[in-house]
């Protein structure tokens, strides 16, 4: 199939032809979780859209790497270079091990896209796991002139790199504007300017994760895991870095100028961001404390939720809207979603069971140039998903005898919804799981009100079988404000 991928390349703010730097092969490399809390909706968004892509890829051909990293160490609240690690913070508050939290939490993640049916990246590379490099990484950049030790840190010298290289050209940021707007924020006496940004942090005595270090004990800052791992299994120069749009300041800012002031030139070809999944217009987020995690969506488990939502539903939620479009949580849209992929799957089942005739009166050889040009203009997904429709609309009039449909574009017919419906999208066929989690979720009401009654009657016996059967059953109960949340194990 010839090649007409565009993708907008957030260097160029301009759509370009995708041509790999050494095909059959292309590199990507996507900024994954800080796995200090479970996954919530805005997690499913870059995880779908660079799954999609790399679908999308490997149908071209490709022979794709695809390299999604976990942050376990090193990205510190605030995202700023000063307050506690986010991990760490996390097992101080629940007395745990740090890799503990990374462990549990990761598991948690796995699951989560396993049920968004998102494909496993080639390589899932650990900050914590790659020090050595992160550290080589620092001692290169220190011998090239662009940072410097103060006080057992090390820092990103960014003036000085911008007077040979050009900081903020990813995100349009004038060095300027940087310096007046955080000149006034910093109280960081060791840096040489406020905009500097830490290689390498000092540990301070109660700073549980730390590593030796030629400059003492400490901890890498969180830009530099993703310059060093992304080169370490794709190569000096590789084809496409993804992430959230939250990301592309500082963190992807930083990471080309730590690229650049180690190599001399850069070594991303495409960067591509995603917009943000928001709820009352302002980014859905761990630390702002507003998400909706992905358990509770598939348990309808939130207050702020109407019903529960399938996996699958979710999946067709993030796909109907551009990537690069914002898109904001609301249970019409996804009630809506819900409905849309339903009238997908039953067309996908109706196709099936169609039969060819001798007459012809469609034109699927239209519909699937239609699809391939939705996908190859930057991936648009809501086009797509306009001409699938356009498909679901001619198989329910074969199906009503109103069109008719021969042998060759019927077999037309299939290929193109399997390729798209299911290898492209990654959308598959489920059983009702939201529907048996709502009747879950009712049986568990019914109980907690016979613990209430005998709590209230003082009736410790049945109150405590309760609690102990519902453990049993594996499902957790977890005391709130309101009332109670449940999960399961
Ligand atoms: N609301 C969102 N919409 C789309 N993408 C998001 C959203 N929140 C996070 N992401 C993306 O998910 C990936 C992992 O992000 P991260 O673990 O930092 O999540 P976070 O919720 O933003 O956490 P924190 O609030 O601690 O920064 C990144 O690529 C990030 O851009
Ligand atoms: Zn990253």
């Amino acid at each position: 199939m010839e090649n007409k991928l565009t993708i907008y390349n957030t260097l160029s703010r301009k759509k370009e032809l995708f041509e790999p730097i050494n095909p059959p092969f292309v590199g990507l490399y996507v900024c994954g979780p800080t796995v200090y809390g479970d996954a919530h909706l805005g997690h499913a968004r870059p995880a779908i859209t660079f799954d999609l892509l790399f679908r999308y890829l490997k149908f071209m051909g490709y022979r794709v790497r695809y390299v999604r990293n976990i942050t376990d160490v090193g990205h510190l609240v605030n995202d700023a270079d000063e307050g506690e690690d986010k991990i760490a913070k996390k097992a101080k508050l629940e007395q745990l091990e740090p890799m503990e939290v990374v462990q549990f939490y990761s598991n948690r993640y796995h699951k989560n896209m396993e049920q968004l049916n998102t494909l496993p990246p080639s390589i899932e590379p650990h900050a914590s796991g790659h020090i050595i490099e992160q550290q080589e990484l620092i001692k290169q950049i220190i011998e090239n002139g662009f940072a410097y030790e103060s006080e057992g840190n090390i820092y990103f010298d960014v003036e000085r790199y911008n007077q040979k290289y050009h900081y903020g050209k990813l995100s349009g940021r004038k060095i300027d504007e940087l310096f007046a707007n955080t000149r006034e924020l910093s109280g960081q006496q060791e840096k040489r300017n406020p905009f500097d940004f830490a290689l390498w942090k000092k540990a301070s005595p109660e700073h549980i994760m730390r590593w030796p270090s030629p400059w003492g004990v400490g901890f890498p800052g969180w830009h530099l895991e993703c310059s060093c791992m992304s080169q370490k299994y794709l190569g000096e120069t590789f084809d496409i870095h993804g992430g959230g749009l939250d990301l592309q300041f500082p963190h992807h800012e930083c990471e080309i100028a730590q690229n650049v002031a180690a190599q001399g030139h850069e070594a991303v070809k495409y960067w591509m961001h995603n917009n943000m999944v928001t709820i009352n217009g302002q980014k859905m987020g761990k630390s702002l404390g507003n998400f909706i995690t992905l358990d509770q969506l598939f348990t309808g488990n939130n207050n702020v939720l109407e019903q529960a939502y399938s996996a699958m539903t979710v999946r067709f939620f993030i796909l109907q809207a551009h990537y690069r479009s914002p898109l904001d949580f609301s249970n019409e849209a996804l009630k809506a979603a819900e409905k849309g992929y339903e009238r997908m799957m039953a067309a996908v089942s109706q196709l099936n069971r169609l039969k060819a005739s001798n007459e012809n009166t469609v034109d699927i050889a239209t519909l699937q140039t239609n699809c391939f040009e939705a996908m190859n203009d930057d991936l648009n997904t809501p086009i797509l998903i306009a001409h699938l429709f356009e498909g679901v609309r001619i198989i329910n009039s074969i199906a009503a005898g109103s069109e008719k449909i021969n042998a060759e574009n019927l077999e037309m017919l299939k290929n193109l919804f399997h390729s798209f419906v299911f290898d492209i999208l990654g959308l598959k066929g489920e059983e009702d799981s939201s529907a048996s989690n709502q009747a879950l979720g009712k049986v568990i009401d019914a109980m907690m009100n016979v613990r209430k009654t005998a709590r209230a009657n003082k009736d410790w016996a049945t109150s405590d079988s309760i609690r102990d059967e519902l453990k049993n059953a594996g499902i957790q109960i977890k005391d709130t404000k309101d009332g109670y949340e449940w999960s399961l194990e």
